[in-house]
Order: C-alpha cells, then structure tokens, then sequence
C-alpha cells in the first residue's frame, strides 16, 4: 500500500510536535511537509533537540505543506483554523484540526464564548467531533474532524455511560478538573512562568472557561436534556496529563456494581479507554506519553453521587493522540496505529 502523504501546519507548538513524535512511528504515512509562521527555514530539531538525526526536516510555508499531503493536521491557535480549513477542503485534503474552530454545532454560541465571527457556516456543518468513541461512524465518512478540546476528552468520557443510559441527573453536574501547564500552549506568560507556577496550585476561569459550552453540547448530543454544568479548571505544577473529577446526583437507587459492570461493557471494545476496578481511582502518571484514558468510579451512598475520576495526557488522548486516532478511523488503519504507548511505571 501506497504511504499517506501527512502534513503539519503550525508543527513548531507543543501540538505539532507532539504529532511528529507520533507520526514518525506510525507504519502507514509519511511526514510529507510541517509548518510554522515565524520558524520557515529553521530546522524541527533546532526547536525541538531531542529529534536531533531522527527528524531535522525544516519548516516550510503552510501552501508548500498542504499542497504536498493527503492529510493535514492543523495545531494552530484559536481563531486561525477556519481559513486554512476552508483552502485544505476546497483543495481536495482531509483535515483534522487540534483548534476549537468547528468543534461547536451551535455556530451562535461559539461566535459568543470565543467572540469571533464564523466566515463560512456551510463548512461548520461538515465539521465531526472528533471523539471517536462517541462518533466513530461519522468520523470514518468525513473530510473534516473537529479534535476536542482537551478537559472535555476527559470528562466526555467520563460521563458518556451515564448520561446515555440516563443514570444522573444532569441540570447541576459539577466538574472539577486539573491540567499540566503544556495545555497552555508554548507562548511564555507569567501564568506559567517557573516561579509561579512550580510549588503552587490554581483554579482560574471559574464558570466561564471556553470549554464549558463544548461539555453541555456534547453531552446533549449522548442524550442528556438540560445539561448545565459548574466547570472550574486548575493548573497543576506537571508538565502534563488533566484530571477531572465529576459529581453527579444519582436518578434512582445506587447499584454500585450495575453502574460498574455497565461502563466496563461500554468500553470493553475502545481500545483507549480503561475502566479501573471499582472504587480504584486514577493517577495521572499512569496515562502520560500514551493515548490511554483511564476512568475510576465510586457510588457515594451518604450523598447519592456518583464521582468519577477520569485520566488523560492532554498531550495525546487530549489533542495530537486523538487527532492520529482520527486519522486512523477516517483513513483505514488500524485505530491504534502508530498510538502503543504506555507510560512509564516511574
Ligand atoms: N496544548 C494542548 O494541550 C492542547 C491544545 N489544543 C489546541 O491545539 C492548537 C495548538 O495548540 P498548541 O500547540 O498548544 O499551541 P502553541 O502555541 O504551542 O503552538 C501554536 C503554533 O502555531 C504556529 N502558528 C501560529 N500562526 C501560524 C500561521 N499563520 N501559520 C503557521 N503556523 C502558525 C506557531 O508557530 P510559529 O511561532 O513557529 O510561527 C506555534 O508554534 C490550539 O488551537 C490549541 O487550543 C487542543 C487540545 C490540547
Ligand atoms: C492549562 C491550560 O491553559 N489549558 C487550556 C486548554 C487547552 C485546550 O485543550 O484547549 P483548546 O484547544 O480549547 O484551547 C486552557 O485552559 O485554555
């Protein structure tokens, strides 16, 4: 079989990069060409010195990688995509893009949170969320994969089961989620500055973060009505991974081993979603470098809430492992080429 031509727009962030790390051990494509706005010319391995004599391609223009490719991957900031999605689609591409831009249906509301216009609505409706263990169908039929934000990969997987077999009540959920600091990009900012962020630990965005009407219409989409959430995210002092912890008021009775048995079933054929043994909660360290996500579940029967605990590498299961799953489900492949990883025991 012929190899897949892969391209990489905006490759020299934290995205792209980890995408080449990914692409690089994948069997079935070729790196064909990667990109950045400020960086053309300069080698990858020049930025990123651990590819040093295993990938020293430079960056090229955005036009010379996407006429080279089959595939784009798009990794570049919010608000940037739409253009370059519109010209890989009218040029024939498969895009996926690692941005928010088509992720929303509700076009309204996106043009709200993230306060930008939206130029061309007819290409919004072609856009997949690129969840696949929501979408996996539509995702193998389109040209077009919207990734998911990051937090919302771990909580939408945390509460698909329930939401979809109606177990919860879901006008009050309560989100509760922690990120490493590369989910804030590569640009520097006092936010994520060594001295303020190591030792020291943050809610921010409280009830407003741009995610949040990402959560409530996706989890409207898995069959939930009136969802409302409190999501309040914190930056951890780790490089990477999210931890989410859900608190959801149970519908009827708890039956601890029936809600277990049933998100076990839900994912007993995902390949990145592992359901832990009841009341086992997830650490973050057993997810990181690899696109696993990990889920732990506890009934508390004091207070009628099931609290779910949901681990990602915001890295991979959250942006560039998710988007060559994508890739995998749209093209063919196997689902879990070039994504074997599993993180270090220590
Ligand atoms: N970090 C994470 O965990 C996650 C990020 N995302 C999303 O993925 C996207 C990328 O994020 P991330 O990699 O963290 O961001 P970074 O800020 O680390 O990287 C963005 C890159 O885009 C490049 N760029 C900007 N404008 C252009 C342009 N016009 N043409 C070509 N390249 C351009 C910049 O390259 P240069 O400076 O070299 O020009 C920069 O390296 C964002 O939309 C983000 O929201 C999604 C999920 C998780
Ligand atoms: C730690 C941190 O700053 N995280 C980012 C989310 C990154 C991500 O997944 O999201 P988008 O693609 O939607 O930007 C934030 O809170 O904005």
């Amino acid at each position: 079989m012929s190899m897949v031509q892969v391209g990489v727009i905006g490759a020299s962030g934290y995205v792209g990069s980890e995408l080449i790390g990914i692409l690089m051990k994948h069997e079935g494509v070729d790196i064909s060409g990667i990109s950045s706005e400020n960086n053309q010319g300069a080698a990858f391995s020049t930025l990123y010195p651990s590819f040093k004599g295993q990938y020293d391609a430079q960056f090229e223009s955005n036009q010379e990688v996407i006429s080279k490719s089959d595939v784009v991957f798009i990794c570049l900031p919010h608000g940037k995509s739409e253009n370059m999605v519109k010209q890989c689609i009218d040029e024939g591409k498969k895009v996926i893009d690692a941005g928010a831009d088509f992720r929303l249906n509700d076009l309204k509301v996106y043009e709200d949170w993230y306060e930008t216009a939206i130029s061309y609505p007819e290409l919004h409706g072609q856009a997949v969320y690129g969840l696949p263990e929501m979408n996996k169908e539509a995702i193998s039929q389109t040209s077009l994969v919207a990734n998911p934000g990051c937090y919302p990969t771990s909580i939408l997987l945390g509460l698909y089961p329930a939401v979809s077999e109606q177990l919860i009540n879901t006008d009050r959920l309560i989100i509760d989620a922690k990120s490493g600091v590369t989910g804030a990009g590569k640009s520097l900012s006092a936010v994520t500055h060594f001295a303020n962020k190591n030792e020291a630990f943050k809610a921010y965005k409280a009830g407003t973060h741009r995610h949040t009407p990402e959560i409530e219409e996706k989890l409207g989409q898995m069959g939930a009505d009136n969802v409302k959430v409190s999501f309040v995210p914190h930056l951890l002092p780790v490089n990477r991974g999210i931890l989410s912890t859900i608190y959801a008021d149970l519908k009827s009775g708890s039956d601890s081993e029936h809600i277990h048995n049933l998100y076990k079933k839900w994912y007993a054929n995902d390949p990145f979603v592992t359901v832990l043994d009841y009341g086992t909660l997830p650490d973050i360290s057993h997810v990181t470098h690899s696109n696993q996500c990990h889920i732990g579940l506890t009934v508390d029967e004091r207070t009628q809430r099931l609290i779910i605990v949901s681990v990602i590498d915001n890295m991979q299961k959250g942006a560039a492992g998710q988007a060559v799953q994508n890739m995998n489900i749209m093209m063919g492949f196997n689902e879990t080429e070039g994504l074997a990883m599993v993180a270090p025991s220590f």
